[in-house]
């Protein structure tokens, strides 16, 4: 495989994907080729990337990765789960953050418990029957408040209790050393011999 699509349009994980990929293989944008984004209609993130990496794949011609991931808070019962990005109305990230701290008010330090999910889905071409599937977690809790520029989505939320700060507090090196992508990411790696 030379090169690859990656099939996600959130400019974030777009470049940790980049940065935990290297360069051993070229990396193409799925906006080269498309600003669609399929329907995220499957019932787990494993169907969801593979249903992402099907669509790139098919559009583009070219082995397709997916990054299918969110957000599982234990007192939501997982929620917001692979609803993540489309939590709030309006679905931005701030609204999404601010929901999520509207759901988890009054709730003590000790039942916020939450974990990153990420799977990865690559497809060597749209039709692959046998995708690769790579999977990681990263267990945090919800903080009381946002805090923190760096990083995307529920990261000014997400406490990392080894780091004493929120993944919006890490560097981008430290978060790619740490986080559910960059686990999953490796486990992709070792798949691929890269
Ligand atoms: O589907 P694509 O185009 O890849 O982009 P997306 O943003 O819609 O991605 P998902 O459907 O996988 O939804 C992931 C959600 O989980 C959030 N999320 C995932 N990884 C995260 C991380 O490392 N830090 C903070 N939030 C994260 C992200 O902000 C979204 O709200
Ligand atoms: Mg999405």
């Amino acid at each position: 495989m030379k090169e690859l699509v990656l099939a996600s349009h959130n400019a974030g994980k777009l470049r940790e994907l980049q940065a935990l990929l290297g360069n051993s293989i070229k990396i193409r944008s799925i906006s080269e080729f498309s600003s669609v984004e399929p329907e995220e209609t499957g019932l787990t993130f494993i169907e969801n990337a593979i249903l992402k990496a099907r669509h790139a794949s098919q559009i583009s011609g070219l082995p397709a990765l997916a990054d299918d991931s969110g957000l599982t808070v234990d007192y939501l019962q997982g929620a917001p789960g692979i609803h993540s990005a489309r939590y709030s109305a309006s679905g931005g990230d701030a609204g999404n953050n601010r929901k999520l701290l509207e759901a988890l008010q009054g709730v003590p330090e000790a039942q916020r418990g939450a974990q990153f999910v990420c799977v990865l889905a690559l497809l060597q071409h749209a039709n692959d029957p046998l995708p690769i599937i790579c999977e990681g977690h990263w267990q945090g809790r919800i903080l009381l408040a946002p805090q923190g520029m760096n990083g995307f989505g529920y990261d000014p939320l997400f406490y990392v209790a080894e780091q004493r700060c929120s993944s919006a507090e890490l560097s981008n090196e430290l978060k790619n050393q740490l986080s559910h992508r960059a686990q999953a990411m490796q486990r992709l790696k070792q798949q691929l011999a890269l």
